[in-house]
Formats: structure tokens, sequence, C-alpha cells
């Protein structure tokens, strides 16, 4: 098993720390079958077919039986961005799926009111949360998916897209940058293609970013607008992909131009839904503990009998969340959530 520099699939993601994973599950076959062994990464996925790019380009696969078996149990499924190793078949036939690589990163939702998570893509090293100066601007739920983000272990980018709409967008990403110390905003029109530049700046070579934000935020076009008009068109994923072969599955791992990958994904995508279900967490857990301060009205400053003081002082809400939540109160902007 080659290391990754020099691999053909080093563009796509391949590290060492999948090369040193796989060797020993490869080692465990006998030479024969070890042949027909090869890795790959999923860059769609469409319930138990999958589409695997592997150094001979995009394939269709299937779980092997074994696998498949453990499908009850969600974390065992591979998701998009996983790195397997698969078993090529007599001609004709997809490959086979016989092993999950481990992940660097996971990014999950929680589900069943937070007893389980789901994991809906792997190994993302950056998030990109957008959002627009306009009705879908809310700093409440912006804090809560930096924190989804910041908890899967994954860097959180805040873009604040349309900002062709506003003539002053500094109270705005005065609001976003105070949700966290070091969270990186970018001001962007992506239909104008304005501020692209220091976007491009994150997709190195193996990089694999991840696209969310609520509908109508401008996901598509930002995409389209990175990936330039012709991949976007085709949802080629590479230039090497000529066979033009019909594909079942949704392809949903794109290859930048200037190398790195961006998955933009409908489970990802609709962030909303996923919206920390269930697990009270940053602003959620606030508003949760602040039912118990003596006034209702508490702004959790100077109030006696303030529980959520209280909480920061147990260390169970740190003060920098606390800090985020009371700026973000008396915002001028702040709707009711959208459902
Ligand atoms: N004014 C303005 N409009 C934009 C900009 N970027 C995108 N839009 C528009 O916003 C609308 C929604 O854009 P999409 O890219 O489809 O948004 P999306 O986030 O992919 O939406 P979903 O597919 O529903 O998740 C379209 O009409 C775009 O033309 C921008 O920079 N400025
Ligand atoms: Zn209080």
């Amino acid at each position: 098993m080659k290391g990754a520099v020099g691999h053909p699939l080093q563009d796509l993601g391949w590290t060492d720390f999948f090369a040193q994973a796989a060797a020993p599950f490869m080692a465990a076959f006998s030479p024969e079958a070890g042949t027909e062994l090869e890795v790959g990464r999923i860059v769609g996925a469409q319930r138990a077919a999958y589409q695997v790019w592997t150094a001979q380009g995009p394939e269709e696969a299937l779980l092997a039986g074994t696998l498949r078996q453990h499908a009850a149990e969600p974390l065992s499924q591979p998701v998009i961005g996983d790195w397997l190793v698969v078993q090529r078949l007599p001609a004709g036939q997809p490959l086979r799926i016989v092993h999950v690589l481990p992940r660097r990163t996971t990014f999950a939702r929680a589900v069943n009111g937070g007893l389980t998570e789901q994991i809906i893509a792997a190994n993302v090293d950056l998030v990109f949360i957008v959002t627009t100066p306009d009705e879908d601007f809310d700093l409440l739920r912006l804090g809560r998916y930096v924190a989804a983000v910041r908890q899967s272990g994954v860097r959180p980018v805040v873009l604040l897209n349309k900002t062709d709409l506003v003539r002053d967008t500094a109270p705005f990403v005065e609001q976003i940058r105070a949700l966290a110390s070091g969270l990186p905003v970018h001001e962007i029109a992506a239909a104008e293609e304005r501020g692209l530049g220091a976007l491009r700046a994150y997709f190195q070579p193996g990089v694999t970013a991840a696209l969310i934000g609520s509908s109508g935020v401008g996901k598509s076009t930002l995409t389209n607008r990175l990936l330039g008009r012709e991949a976007a068109l085709t949802g080629s994923v590479r230039q090497s992909d000529q066979q033009g072969r019909h594909t079942t599955t949704a392809r949903t791992l794109y290859a930048l131009p200037e190398g790195g990958l961006l998955i933009d994904n409908p489970g990802l995508r609709d962030i909303a839904v996923w919206d920390m279900a269930g697990q009270p967490a940053g602003f959620e857990m606030i508003e949760e503990v602040a039912a118990d301060c003596r006034y209702r009205k508490c702004t959790h400053t100077t109030e006696p009998g303030c529980a959520v003081k209280r909480a920061v002082q147990q260390g169970k809400i740190t003060a920098e969340t606390l800090t985020a939540y009371q700026q973000s109160r008396g915002l001028p902007l702040r709707r009711p959530k959208k459902r």
C-alpha cells in the first residue's frame, strides 16, 4: 500500500492517516484477493447505492453483506466523505464496499431527542455557514450553527451573502463576529462574484468543505460560481470523468478547479431541519436555564436570583456563550424563528 504522497487520490483528500488505516486491512487478505481491493471516497449517496471515486474515476458501489447487517446502527453506515476499501468484481458489477476507514471528523446531527447522533458527512475540514442581511438573518440560530459545527470538530466560517442588498454591512458583521472569538466572517455577493477570492484561499488540495444555511441564501449560486459554469452544469467531479456514464446516485462532492472539495448535500443543506434537535447547547441551554431566574425579564447581568449567572459560575455555561447571547438580545433584526 502506497503512502499518500503522489497517490492518485491525493487531490480527493487521501492522506497518510487513511493510508495507514487501510494498510493492515489490505494486508489481511491473500495476495490474490488483495489485488481486487482498492480505496475510494464516497462522493454521492442515495439509500444503499453509493457513488465512489477510485483511482479509476467515479463508480457505483454497494454495501457488502457484512456491512449491511449492521445497517440498524447508524454509526457504521458509510456516509458522504467517507474513505473506503472496495472490492472490484468482474466487469459490469458495482464495486463492493468491504470496509469503512476511520473518520478524521464526523459531522452529525442529534436525533431521537438528542439520544443518538446521526452522522451525515465524514472527513469534513470546514463548514461554510451561509446567511444573508435580510429576513433570514437570525443571530441566535447562527450561534447554534457555529456551536454545532465546532462540536463536530470542524472549523466554522460564516459567509454573509447578498451584501449588495444593504448599504451598510458593518452591523451584521459585528454581530456575527461577537458570536465566538476568532470566528472568520466574509462578506460576499455570490451572484455578482464579489468576495469569492478570499474563499478560494480555503480550498487547498485535499481540503473538504461543506455548505450549510437556509433555503434561498445562495448556496447553489455560490457553488456554481466557485466551480465555474461548465463543472456546475455537468456535475463533473474531475476533468478525467469523460465517460459520460449514467449514474443513479446524486453526486454531491465537487472538486474545485484550484484544488479542494466542496460538499453540497441535501442532508447537510437544510440545517434548519437538524438545528441541534433536542440537544440543549449554547443559546438553547441559556434559554432553558433562564426559566429558573427569579425575574421573568432577567437580563442575566446584575439581577439577584439569576439562574444563568449561577450556571456560568458552575461552569455549565461558558462566559463567552453568555456574552454572545446578551449581545444578540435587543437586536433590531431579530425575528421569530422560521419553521
Ligand atoms: N441579491 C443577491 N441575490 C443573490 C445572491 N446570490 C444568490 N442570490 C439569489 O438568491 C436566490 C436563491 O439562490 P440559491 O443559490 O438558489 O439559494 P440556495 O441557498 O441554493 O437555496 P436552496 O436550493 O433552496 O437551498 C436566487 O434567486 C439567487 O439569484 C447575491 O449575492 N445577491
Ligand atoms: Zn437571569
